[in-house]
């Protein structure tokens, strides 16, 4: 889609600027009157010299115009479609050298290339046919002229033959009709050029009006900096269009406190990362609303507000420019110092990198940033998000596609992140593992769409050790594990090793000397569930 509008954009646009210059506009405007003039005055002349002549010479022409003008239409549909097989090439090309590592790594140039030729083939097959036709249709209106000029001298002969017109008379209306039909033919070209360019310039116009689904510029005023901002969920359901058979999310009601860390967590695929898009208003709901304080987020000033949100993804996205630029993108140079950028980047624990760096904080970042490693660009990510100063802050599984060692840093560099904005700001921070989000506030489960539990991080504790000890205490007994965790499917085996997996992140997310604590009591609950069931 992205190569297909570039594409779109830049053959279009050239098309549109074509005349645009003043030597071809010249030449246009010249050409233009010279053969308005032409064929003003030659008609008049004409029409002095034998009107029965002049008539018959212009019936004539009428298939000249018609024929012209069906091929012109047939011509501009061929163009259309020779445009949309080059931007249809234009797109595997840009799709294919964007993802050029996966490509080799599937061993996929040649099937890539194959893809780009088949493309490029189609448009070559449809510009070979306007070219025939184009052809075609000069051959056909040369031969309809000539024919004209045919019947003038068959038509004027007849007459002079009986005395109704002089022979030098027929030679000079040959002659005169011979220049019109020439410039009939020009001014069609000349008028044709503008016209094309005026319908591409039409067709970049279509794209740069384009609005956005949701508008951005109108709505109510984002709250005062003295005042908190927390967000609410009731009953919100939401269905992608694409997939209009699924509800992701199903009756979500939920509340990112103001000023609180609250953690989202959930299986992959329950909706996690489709809160945080409704958060971001890139969608809205199908039911039930979303609120910012006891404002709906729908009638919310939308500019305003996304630029209070600050936001670390899993799959950070940075711009061929400087490292500087990269952290205040979105930002005008009034809004920020460098050292609120330097700043941000020690907080992001980013600012050592930086600065060895060829020219620091001036050195230009490669194509998506693909000179730096995945936690240095994470932790560019993390100083963008502070240098806003927001006051909500989205963490969507910010170190998920990183190494071990990428993970510790970039964790430290988000530990330190929310420790700065705490209480200034309302985070949410959305996580598959408990562990890294020791420090929120309240933590909320979804499951397939659904909150299935909420609570303190010692509450969830609670609640997780309790199941668990009853699944281990049924397992040592033999019986079924049925009943287990979020009340899954599966074999026995897959069940066990499930409740395992999440014992080891329970354990994993607390501190040290709380762990043997937590685990005493998994196994002191087992025990007594085991007993209880026993007896
Ligand atoms: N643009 C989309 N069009 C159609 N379906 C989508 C789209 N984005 C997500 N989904 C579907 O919506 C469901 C929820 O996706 P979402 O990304 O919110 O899950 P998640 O909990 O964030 O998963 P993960 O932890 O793996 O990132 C999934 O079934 C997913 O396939």
């Amino acid at each position: 889609m992205t190569g297909q509008m570039n594409s779109r954009l830049n053959n279009d646009l050239r098309q549109a600027l074509s005349p645009a210059t003043v030597k071809q506009v010249s030449i246009i405007m010249n050409a233009f009157v010279a053969n308005i003039v032409m064929l003003i005055v030659g008609f008049g002349i004409c029409l002095q010299a034998s009107w029965r002549l002049t008539v018959l010479a212009f019936t004539v022409l009428t298939p000249v115009v018609h024929i012209s003008a069906e091929f012109s239409t047939w011509a501009s549909k061929l163009m259309m479609s020779q445009w949309t097989y080059l931007a249809d090439a234009s797109g595997a090309a840009t799709q294919a050298l964007t993802n050029i590592r996966t490509v080799r790594m599937f061993g996929a140039r040649t099937i890539e290339m194959e893809k780009y030729e088949g493309h490029i083939r189609k448009s070559m097959d449809v510009g070979l046919r306007s070219a025939w036709g184009q052809g075609a249709a000069g051959l056909l209106s040369a031969l309809v002229q000539q024919g004209a000029s045919f019947i003038i001298l068959y038509y004027g002969g007849h007459l002079a033959l009986k005395h109704e017109f002089e022979v030098g008379s027929i030679i000079t209306f040959t002659y005169l009709w011979n220049r019109l039909s020439g410039a009939f033919t020009s001014l069609n070209e000349n008028i044709n050029q503008p016209v094309k360019a005026v319908s591409a310039g039409q067709r970049v116009f279509e794209i740069l009006d384009l609005q956005p689904d949701i508008p951005e510029e109108e709505g109510d005023p984002f709250p005062e900096e003295s005042k908190q901002v927390g967000i609410r969920f009731e009953n919100v359901e939401y269905t992608y269009l694409s997939r209009p058979d699924k509800k992701v999310l199903d009756g979500v009601t939920l509340d990112i406190r103001a000023g609180k860390t609250t953690a989202i967590v959930g299986k992959s695929g329950c909706g996690k990362s489709t809160l945080s898009k409704l958060v971001l208003r890139f969608y809205d709901p199908q039911g039930g609303a979303v609120f910012l304080n006891a404002t709906e987020l729908q009638c919310m000033h939308l500019l305003q507000y996304r630029n209070k949100v600050g936001v670390v993804s899993q799959d950070t996205q940075l711009f061929r420019m400087t490292v500087t630029e990269n952290i205040t993108y979105g930002l005008r140079a009034t809004e920020y110092t460098m050292e609120d950028v330097e700043r941000a980047a020690k907080l992001a624990n980013a600012d050592e990198f930086i600065r060895a760096l060829p020219e620091g904080y001036s050195t230009m970042i490669g194509e998506s940033g693909h000179d730096l490693s995945g936690g240095q660009k994470q932790r560019l990510s993390i100083a963008r998000a502070l240098v806003r100063r927001p006051r909500i802050l989205l963490l969507d599984e910010a170190t998920s596609a990183l190494d071990a060692e990428n993970e510790a840093m970039v964790q430290a560099a988000l530990d330190s992140l929310m420790h700065q904005m705490q209480g200034t700001c309302t985070i949410m921070v959305i996580a598959h593992r408990l562990s890294t989000i020791k420090d929120a506030d309240r933590i909320i489960v979804l499951h397939e769409g659904q909150v299935v539990e909420q609570g303190t991080h010692d509450e969830l504790l609670q609640i997780k050790e309790g199941r668990y000890a009853t699944m281990i205490a049924r397992q040592l007994q033999g019986g079924s594990a049925d009943g287990g965790a979020d009340g899954e499917e599966g074999s026995k085996e897959k069940k066990v090793e499930d409740a395992i997996a999440e014992i080891m992140a329970i354990v994993e997310s607390v501190n040290e000397d709380k762990r043997k604590e937590v685990l005493m009591g998994i196994m002191k609950k087992a025990k007594g569930a085991g007993k209880g069931k026993g007896s």
